[in-house]
C-alpha cells in the first residue's frame, strides 16, 4: 500500500500559541504545570489534525515538538550539557539557560547562552552541540518516549522522531579547549541511542524516523564506516523496531552507498530539492537493497501548491518498480519549514491565495496524491480538477507576467556589471567630493527603534495616524537622530531607519511582485518567528523607495548623507521565492529595482548609499561543488544593482557574520568602495585572511558588537583598531559598529558611539 507520510509539523501553532506560552512562562506570567498542559493541548492538537487529513497511523510525527530548538532536545535527551548549566535544576531550567541564557543575581547566576547556528540552508536557528574530549552519554530524559506514548494514548500511533547519531556529532562541535573531530565519539553516543530505542519499541512504536540531512552535505568517506557501525547497532538493538532514515535539503550524491547497505526500513529522499536523483536512487535501490523509498515530492520549504499531476508521476514510476508497499509520499523535509495553514489569510488577494498550500494544506496535497497511486485518479478526481485549474492559472496570470520587467532583463549589457573606473580612481573622486577624515566614521544604519517608533508605524497601518501625522513623526526622529550623530561625531551620516519594520519587508512593501501573508509565521530561533514576504510574480519598482527620506536627511546636515539599501540577494534569501523560474532570474530583477534606487538616489544628491549583503553566505549551496555558479551569480546581482553610478558616488556593503574565508575572492568581486563587517568574534583569523587575499577597497571591521547592550570602553575600542591596522593599509579603514543599532537604547549606543569616535580622533592626530 502506498503510504501518506510527514516528517515533522511546525510546532509554533496555527496562532503562535506555543510562543506565547514559552514567553509567558519565561516572563512568570505561567507556571511550569501550565506551561507543560498547554504544550500537551498543541502536540493533541497537530495529531489529531494530520490523522484526520489522512497521514497513514505510524507516519505521523512524534517528538517533533519543541519547547526552543530540537537538536537542543536532543543535547538534553543524551546528557550532553556544558559544566556551566550543571547546577541548574533539571529539566526545564536548564534547557532554556541552554538555548537562552539565564541571569539570577539574587542566587549569582549568570550563565550565557549555548551558541547558534543557521540549520543548513534555512532561516532556522538550532544550537550547536559542544562536546567534551572525554564525554558521557546517558539517557537523560524520556521526552521522545513520553510523547509516543501521549499520541498512543489518543489512539494515534506516531514515528517519534530522532536526529541521526552521525548527524548530532557532525553538526556539533569539539568544546572549546578541545581539538578533537565529534564524530569520534561515536561508539560511546550509541549505547544511550539504543537504551532509547529499546524503549520505543517496549512502549509499542513500530517506526522510527532517524534525520540525517548532513547526508546532504560533502562527507568524508570514513562515514561509510560510521553509518554502518552506527545503524547496525540500532537495528539490532530494537530489532521489531523499523527504521526509516531520512535525509534532505540536497541530493545524497555518492553518500547514497553508504546507505545502501543498511538495515533500514526505508530511505526518504528529498526530491524537490535533487529531482535529479530520482533515477539514479530508484536503480540503486531496486538493485541491491530491500528497503522503502520514502518520496519527499511536496516542498516544505516553500509555500506553493504542487503540481500533483506531476507529483502522481513521479510516484507512480517508484510503485511501478517497488511495488506500492515500498512507497512513501511525504514532504521534501520537515513541515517546520512552511507556516501553519492558510486558513488565516482572508486579506490576500483570493487569485494569489488559490496558488498556495501552508503545511495543512501539504499534508492534503499527500494524502491526495497517495490515493491516486493506491485507488486510481479518478478517487481523487476533484481534487486534481481544482489543482490543474491553480495551477493552470497561475502559469498565466498576469499578476505574475511583467512584459516591461522581462524586457529590462533582457536588455542587460555587460558594462551595467562594472564601474566606470576602477577602484583608485574612483577613491580619489569621492574622497575630493566627500572630504573625509582619516579613519572615517560611520554606523551600518538603523538606528535604536524605540517602542514609540513601532507604536506609530502600526498607527499608521491601522489608520490611527493620518500619513501627515506619521510623516511629521518620522521626520521628528531623523532631526533627532542627525543631532545625535552629530554630537557624537561621526563623519557620514544615516537617516536611522525608522521608517522600517524590517529591511526586506520594507522593500517588499514598495516592489511589485510581492505578498504579504498575515499570519505565515515560521520559527526562526526559540520563540522568535519570522513571517517571510512571498515574491510571486516579475518584481518591478513603480516608485522610488527611500529617496524621500534619505533627501530630508540630507538638508538636515552638511554632512554627507549615506542612503541605506537591502540588496537583491538577502532580499531574495529572506523571501518566500518563486518556483517557476531560476532563483538567479529572480534576484537580477530585483537587483535591476534596486539599481533605479540607486540611480535615484544619486540624482536626488546623496553621495555615500550602502547596499546591505548579509545573506550571501547563507545562500550558499550545501555541496561544494555548487559554490561556483551560485556565487558568480549573486556577485553578479550585486553588481547589477551598485554599478549604475558615477565614480565620485561611494557604494558600501555591510555584512554581518564573519566566517568570510568560503567567499573571499566573492566579497572582492562585489568591488564595493568600502564594506563593513561583522569582526566581533573572530577578530585576527578573519583580518589576517582579508590581509593574505590582499584585498584591495575600503573596510570597516566592526569595532564592537552590537547584539549585547555593552558598552566597550575606548581602550578596548583602540586596542581593536590597532589590531586591525596590523593588517589593513591605514588609509583604507573605516570606523564602525558591526551592525545595525536598532534592537539598542539609546542611552548604551550615545557611549559607545561616543568612546568609538574619539578612538578614531585620537588615531588621526598620532598619524598624521
Ligand atoms: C542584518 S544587517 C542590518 C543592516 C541594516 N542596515 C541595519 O542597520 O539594521
Ligand atoms: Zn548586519
Amino acid at each position: 500500500m502506498v503510504t501518506a507520510s510527514n516528517l515533522g509539523f511546525p510546532r509554533i501553532g496555527g496562532n503562535r500559541e506555543l510562543k506565547k506560552l514559552v514567553e509567558n512562562y519565561w516572563n512568570g506570567k505561567l507556571d511550569e504545570k501550565a506551561l507543560l498542559t498547554g504544550a500537551k493541548n498543541l502536540r493533541a492538537e497537530h495529531w489529531k489534525l494530520q490523522a484526520e487529513a489522512g497521514i497513514a497511523q505510524g507516519h505521523i510525527p512524534s517528538n517533533d515538538f519543541s519547547f526552543y530548538d530540537q537538536v537542543l532536545d536532543h543535547l538534553l535527551l543524551f546528557g550532553v550539557i556544558p559544566a556551566r548549566y550543571a547546577n541548574l535544576q533539571f529539566p526545564l531550567e536548564t534547557y532554556f539557560a541552554m538555548g537562552r541564557g539565564l541571569q539570577k543575581p539574587e542566587q549569582g547566576i549568570d550563565v550565557p547562552a549555548m551558541e547558534m547556528k543557521k540549520w543548513f540552508d534555512t532561516n532556522y536557528h538550532f544550537i550547536v552541540p559542544k562536546f567534551e574530549a572525554n564525554q558521557e552519554f546517558t539517557l537523560r530524559s524520556t521526552k521522545p518516549i513520553d510523547e509516543y506514548k501521549e499520541a498512543k494514548a489518543l489512539g494515534i500511533q506516531t514515528r517519534p522522531v530522532i536526529l541521526g547519531p552521525i548527524s548530532l556529532l557532525h553538526l556539533g562541535k569539539a568544546a572549546k579547549g578541545a581539538s578533537f573531530d565529534p564524530i569520534t565519539l561515536l561508539d560511546k553516543l550509541l549505547p544511550a541511542y539504543a537504551s532509547l530505542l529499546t524503549q520505543l519499541a517496549e512502549a509499542g512504536a513500530e517506526w522510527v524516523q532517524f534525520d540525517e540531512p548532513v547526508l546532504s552535505f560533502d562527507l568524508p568517506l570514513a562515514y561509510k564506516a560510521y553509518y554502518a557501525k552506527a545503524y547496525q547497532y540500532l537495528a539490532s538493538a530494537a530489532p521489531g523496531l523499523k527504521i526509516l532514515l531520512a535525509n534532505y535539503f540536497g541530493r545524497i550524491g555518492s553518500n547514497l552507498d553508504f546507505i545502501t547497505p543498511l538495515p533500514i526500513a526505508a530511505l526518504h529522499v528529498d526530491l524537490v530539492r535533487a529531482p535529479e536523483e530520482l533515477d539514479i536512487v530508484l536503480q540503486t535501490v531496486s538493485n541491491s537493497a530491500q528497503f522503502a523509498l520514502s518520496l519527499g515530492v511536496i516542498n516544505g520549504r516553500n509555500i506553493w501548491k504542487a503540481d500533483l499531476d506531476a507529483a502522481i508521476a513521479k510516484v507512480n514510476k517508484v510503485a511501478g518498480v517497488l511495488g506500492n508497499d515500498r512507497v512513501f509520499v511525504a514532504p521534501s523535509c520537515s513541515l517546520l519549514h512552511t507556516p501553519h495553514s492558510l486558513t488565516a489569510e482572508v486579506k490576500m488577494k483570493s487569485e494569489i491565495r488559490d496558488w498556495l498550500a501552508f503545511s495543512v494544506e501539504k499534508l492534503h496535497e499527500i494524502v491526495a496524491i497517495a490515493k491516486a497511486v493506491r485507488e486510481g485518479e479518478a478517487s481523487v478526481a476533484d481534487t486534481l480538477a481544482a489543482n490543474r485549474q491553480s495551477i493552470q492559472n497561475r502559469r498565466t496570470s498576469n499578476l505574475i507576467h511583467n512584459p516591461a520587467v522581462k524586457a529590462a532583463l533582457a536588455a542587460v549589457t555587460e558594462d551595467m556589471f562594472r564601474r566606470k573606473s576602477p577602484f583608485p580612481k574612483r577613491y580619489a573622486d569621492q574622497q575630493t567630493k566627500l572630504q573625509l577624515p582619516a579613519f572615517p566614521t560611520t554606523t551600518v544604519g538603523s538606528f535604536p527603534q524605540t517602542k514609540e517608533v513601532r507604536v506609530a508605524r502600526q498607527k499608521l497601518k491601522k489608520g490611527e495616524y493620518t500619513a501627515e501625522e506619521y510623516d511629521a513623526f518620522i521626520k521628528k526622529e531623523i532631526d533627532s537622530c542627525i543631532k545625535f550623530q552629530e554630537e557624537v561625531g561621526l563623519d557620514v551620516l544615516v537617516h536611522g531607519e525608522f521608517e522600517r519594520n524590517d529591511m526586506v519587508e520594507y522593500f517588499g512593501e514598495c516592489l511589485q511582485g510581492y505578498v504579504f501573508s498575515q499570519n505565515g509565521w515560521v520559527q526562526s530561533y526559540g520563540s522568535r518567528c519570522v513571517k517571510p514576504p512571498i515574491i510571486y510574480g516579475d518584481v518591478s519598482r513603480p516608485n522610488p523607495m527611500t529617496v524621500y527620506w534619505s533627501q530630508y536627511a540630507q538638508t538636515k546636515t552638511k554632512l554627507p548623507m549615506k542612503g541605506m539599501l537591502t540588496g537583491p540577494v538577502t532580499c531574495l534569501q529572506w523571501s518566500f521565492v518563486r518556483d517557476d523560474q531560476p532563483r538567479k532570474d529572480t534576484t537580477f530583477q530585483l537587483a535591476l529595482a534596486i539599481r533605479q534606487e540607486v540611480v535615484d538616489l544619486e540624482k536626488a544628491g546623496i553621495p555615500v548609499i550602502q547596499i546591505d549583503e548579509p545573506a550571501i553566505r547563507e545562500g550558499l549551496p550545501l555541496r561544494h561543488s555548487d559554490w561556483a555558479p551560485y556565487l558568480d551569480w549573486a556577485a553578479k546581482a550585486f553588481l547589477l544593482s551598485s554599478t549604475g553610478v558615477e565614480d565620485s558616488t561611494q557604494i558600501h556593503t555591510h555584512m554581518c557574520y564573519s566566517d568570510f574565508n568560503d567567499i573571499f575572492p566573492t566579497i572582492q568581486a562585489l568591488d564595493a568602495d568600502v564594506i563593513t563587517i561583522e569582526n566581533s568574534k573572530s577578530d585576527l583569523k578573519l583580518l589576517s585572511a582579508f590581509e593574505s587575499y590582499g584585498y584591495t577597497n575600503g573596510i570597516g571591521p566592526g569595532l564592537y558588537d552590537i547584539h549585547s547592550p555593552r558598552v566597550p570602553s575606548e581602550g578596548e575600542m583602540k586596542e581593536r583598531l590597532d589590531q586591525m591596522l596590523q593588517y589593513l593599509k591605514k588609509e583604507l579603514v573605516w570606523v564602525n559598529p558591526d551592525c545595525g543599532l536598532k534592537t539598542r537604547g539609546w542611552k548604551e549606543t550615545e557611549e559607545a558611539l561616543k568612546n568609538m569616535c574619539e578612538v578614531a580622533k585620537a588615531k588621526r592626530v598620532k598619524s598624521a
